[in-house]
């Protein structure tokens, strides 16, 4: 059943301007390291991490795009697909700020309207801020957007970002789930299936068109769970 063979994979595009601490953020949640060193970003980067919400695993993949605008034509490429979005500016440059809107452009007119939270960083530097808390605040509630003041040199808040958009995703998959119809068919085979082994996923042909039946991938799922919860797809 699909069920429990589901996974539930987040992609999670981390972006904001240059030096606010993407890749940083990144490291810290998926490595667990700090490293003082900056080192731009050339294109995008990538690393995951499995965490479990309300006891579902859930695979987060986080792509760290590069700040600088030069790379914005192959970052803007890998926005495609995104799930969930990471908004960074930095306590300690205004202009990091001013830019969050147009970061917000770029990653909506990718994917649209996804699970998205802003998030203040370097904020052991609060004695150096350039920026005034109602603000930030006045930002996040312009745009409808939960807000994170955090520290990935301190570790604040940075589980938390990630949580929470986890959180998100998850609920807006059970609202779609009870809003839409599942589909269906015949044999008992429902409309959402994990399509990435093509061993699984065979094709013919009916009455001139194409059938295609696409079963789980078993492989991929290291535990039969449903991560809908206590929600039924049925
Ligand atoms: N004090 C302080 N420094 C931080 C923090 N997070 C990151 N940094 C530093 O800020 C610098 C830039 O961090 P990066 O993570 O490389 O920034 P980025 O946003 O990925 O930069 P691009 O790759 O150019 O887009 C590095 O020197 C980090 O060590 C923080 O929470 N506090």
């Amino acid at each position: 059943m699909l069920e429990e063979d589901m996974e539930v994979a987040i992609k999670v595009v981390v972006v904001g301007n240059g030096a606010v601490g993407k890749s940083s953020m990144i490291q810290r949640y998926c490595k667990g390291i700090f490293t003082k060193d900056y080192k731009k970003t050339i294109g995008v980067d990538f690393l995951e991490r499995q965490i479990a919400v309300n006891d579902e695993e859930v695979r987060l993949m986080l792509w760290d795009t590069a700040g600088q605008e030069e790379f914005d034509a192959i970052t803007k490429a890998y926005y495609r697909g995104a799930q969930a979005c990471v908004l960074v500016f930095s306590t300690t440059d205004r202009e990091s700020f001013q830019a969050i809107d147009s970061w917000r452009e770029k990653v909506e007119a990718e994917v649209g309207d996804v699970p998205t939270v802003l998030v203040q960083n370097k904020i052991d530097l609060l004695e150096e801020t350039v920026i005034k808390s109602e603000e930030a605040e006045a930002l996040a509630k312009r745009l409808k957007l939960r807000f994170y003041r955090a520290s990935v040199k301190e570790d604040l808040n940075v589980n938390e970002v990630f949580k929470c958009l986890a959180d998100k995703y998850l609920q807006r998959l059970r609202q779609q789930a009870a809003e839409t119809e599942v589909v269906h068919m015949t044999s008992n085979k429902i409309g959402v299936f994990n399509t990435t082994s093509s061993t699984t996923c065979s094709q013919n042909s009916s009455n001139g068109k194409e059938v295609i039946t696409l079963r789980p991938n078993k492989q991929r799922t290291k535990k039969s769970k449903n991560p809908f919860g206590g929600c039924s797809l049925l």
